[in-house]
């Protein structure tokens, strides 16, 4: 039986003025890759902070790994890669290797001195993500393509069993989306880790997830991304709140 790791269950937030999140259950299972689009504000970023357990929902459940998110221990099972972690100044004095090594110190502690071991963890992670030519070098100094990879090496270097990435595109010139992307993709079928991605991008996403979720406060559909691309234009614009056309990789020879 293939393992449940996050499980949404009738999930209800509200900020102080204005509900944002309304019965949202939804579950993501091992090896899938899910896709969670929705129109500005619609939500998704406070659902990823709820699953993360950084926001407390005011109804529902959620559970990681099937433990109840509030005692959840395991934080290394799970890898975060947020929006803006591509921002880095060219001034930063952290080379691109310290800053994936970064990504072990919940596992090894703090003031932990790092081990020969962990430097060869950071140079994997770093060669999944083909940017093993640039550990010595200054992270300010890459572009913010190369930065998010980084971000994705540090994200991957406790070896999470799930990635957790909010718009990890944004900042990307438009070039480089297509070969992001196309890592993701190895990532999620050669590696076997389970992907929770949100994006705008819901042309190119959409044809490498496994499972689609829209929201805008509910979710209007989940489930796997055939019947996602079977749905009318129409119908997506209506939940959207604005007419939506999708282009299908086909038509742009992607
Ligand atoms: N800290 C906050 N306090 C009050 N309202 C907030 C807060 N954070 C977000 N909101 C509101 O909650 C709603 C959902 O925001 P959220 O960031 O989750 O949406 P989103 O789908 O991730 O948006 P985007 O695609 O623009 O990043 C928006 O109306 C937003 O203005």
């Amino acid at each position: 039986m293939t393992n449940t790791i996050i499980e949404c269950t009738d999930v209800n937030f509200r900020y102080e003025h204005s509900t944002v999140l309304e019965d949202i259950s939804l579950k993501v299972k091992e090896g899938e890759f899910w896709a969670l689009i929705g129109p500005n504000g619609s939500g998704k970023s406070t659902l990823i902070n709820i699953i993360l357990g950084l926001l407390k929902a005011d109804q529902g459940t959620v559970k990681l790994f099937g433990q109840n998110v509030d005692s959840f221990k395991q934080r290394e099972r799970i890898g975060y890669v947020s929006q803006k972690s591509n921002s880095f100044n060219s001034g930063f004095p952290a080379t691109v290797l310290e800053v994936v090594k970064s990504g072990l110190t919940r596992k090894i502690g703090l003031f932990k001195a790092f081990s020969k071991q962990d430097e060869q963890k950071a140079l994997d992670a770093l060669r999944i993500v083909k940017m093993e030519d640039f550990a010595g070098q200054n992270i300010g100094e890459l572009s913010g393509g190369q930065q998010q990879r980084v971000f994705i090496a540090r994200a991957l270097v406790g070896e999470p069993d799930l990635l957790i990435m909010d718009e990890p595109t944004v900042g990307i010139d438009q070039k480089n989306v297509a070969s992001f992307y196309s890592m993701l993709n190895e990532l999620n079928r050669e590696h076997g880790i389970a992907i929770l991605l949100v994006t705008h991008e819901i042309d190119l996403v959409t044809e490498l997830a496994t499972h689609v979720a829209c929201l805008n406060r509910s979710i209007h559909f989940h489930g796997v991304q055939s019947d996602y691309k079977k749905m009318n234009d129409a119908d997506i614009s209506l939940w959207y709140g604005h007419p939506v056309r999708r282009v299908h990789q086909e038509q742009k020879g992607v």
